[in-house]
């Protein structure tokens, strides 16, 4: 018989955690994969996933592609493509480790790549737009494949699958890097495939989320305008190219972009809590940026080239906790995630809704 309401849990689902070295040491990959262990119970199995930065300083100069095929000849198209476009400095699967959870994996390869200087003064773009046009292309168009990852120091991991699992997979304890996030997925309202876990990136931009975005499809419309294309199922994903086109193209600080994406309500905006510099402000970007709006219940932590940010949606609908240790950052859906890797903090706390924590490398190494 259906479980009513109340008789089956639903859990508000999906976990996030992520942490940050300020002084940039680095930090061995399985402490992220303890730390989201602990929030097993948010998730449902369909998907697992991490972000790690600085974790490859031998290629730190390359962009890194992480790509999932379908077929063989879903590689060798895209192969084509790269070659084309790219001078591929290496290339690889990417190691991983059987595991009796984690089954029906695509192929997935991993390219060390520099644009072709020709093909780049040809396209007259700045090569980070050459690159996310190349990325956004060959998912668009290539049947079967899927870039994941495309930074530059940095790479995604993420499977269908629990994210220890996942973690075990993908081998993290084999990489270091200065920053990490994570996810658990439990999926909301789109299927549960290896492209659809999250961290969901483009170039240095990755983007783990709790929620689901009610305003999905005006913020695809709006997004897609400007060559984006929203085609791995996932709400979340239109979330890290709403934050790619503000701070890359826009150049918006990420303090403004949570003022847009999580923006006051308009009768806060009208209070006397905002200076009226701030209020007319606050006014402009929700009159020019109203499609980029993200509403509905979020915590979210964006991971970029040198920092994190953490955010949740204005109302806090999704929990969220932040702690400081040294020059540790630490963020979380639950206090258990963070104290599983530092059981002593020096400061823990919640932020308050649409209020960003924004943790940057002291000095970038
Ligand atoms: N439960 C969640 O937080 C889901 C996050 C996101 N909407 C997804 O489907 O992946």
């Amino acid at each position: 018989m259906l479980e009513k309401e109340g008789q089956v849990r639903i859990p508000a689902g999906c976990a996030i955690s992520g942490f940050i070295s300020r002084d940039g040491n680095r930090i061995c990959g399985d402490k992220i994969v303890k730390s989201i262990s602990y929030m097993h119970d948010r998730s449902n199995g369909l998907g697992g996933g991490f972000a790690g930065y600085g974790i490859y300083p031998e290629y730190k100069d390359q962009y890194a592609f992480h790509i999932f095929y379908d077929s063989n000849e879903a590689r060798v198209e895209t192969e084509r493509f790269l070659d084309k476009h790219f001078d591929v400095v290496n290339l690889s699967r990417i190691p991983t480790r059987k595991h009796p959870n984690i089954t029906n994996e695509p192929l997935i390869w991993r390219y060390f790549v520099n644009p072709l200087p020709t093909k780049l003064t040809e396209s007259q773009l700045d090569e980070r737009e050459f690159v996310a046009q190349c990325v956004i292309n060959i998912n668009d168009k290539i049947n079967g494949s899927y870039v994941f990852s495309s930074g530059k120091n940095m790479g995604v991991f993420k499977a269908v699958g629990y994210p220890e699992d996942v973690g075990k997979f993908y081998r993290l304890e084999e990489y270091a890097g200065y920053a990490w996030t994570a996810h658990g997925r439990y999926p909301t309202n789109t299927p549960g495939w290896w492209g659809g876990a999250h961290p969901f990136a483009l170039l240095d931009y990755t983007i783990v989320h709790n929620g689901e975005i009610s305003s999905y499809d005006a913020n695809r419309r709006y997004i897609e305008m400007y060559g984006y294309k929203c085609n791995l199922l996932t709400d979340t994903e239109v979330i890290t190219y709403i934050i790619d086109f503000l701070n890359r193209k826009q150049k918006l600080c990420l303090e403004d972009i949570a003022k847009i994406i999580a923006a006051p309500f308009w009768s806060e905006i009208d209070s006397d809590k905002y200076s009226e510099r701030e209020r007319q402000k606050l006014k402009y970007f929700r009159n020019v940026f109203s499609s980029l709006l993200i509403t509905g219940p979020f915590s979210i932590i964006l991971g970029f080239d040198g920092g994190l940010m953490a955010l949740n949606d204005r109302l806090k609908l999704r929990s969220m906790v932040a702690a400081e240790k040294g020059d540790m950052v630490y963020l979380a859906s639950e206090e258990c995630a963070i104290r599983a890797i530092c059981p002593v903090v020096d400061r823990i706390w919640s932020p308050r809704g649409g209020e960003p924590i924004i943790v940057k490398l002291n000095e970038k190494k």
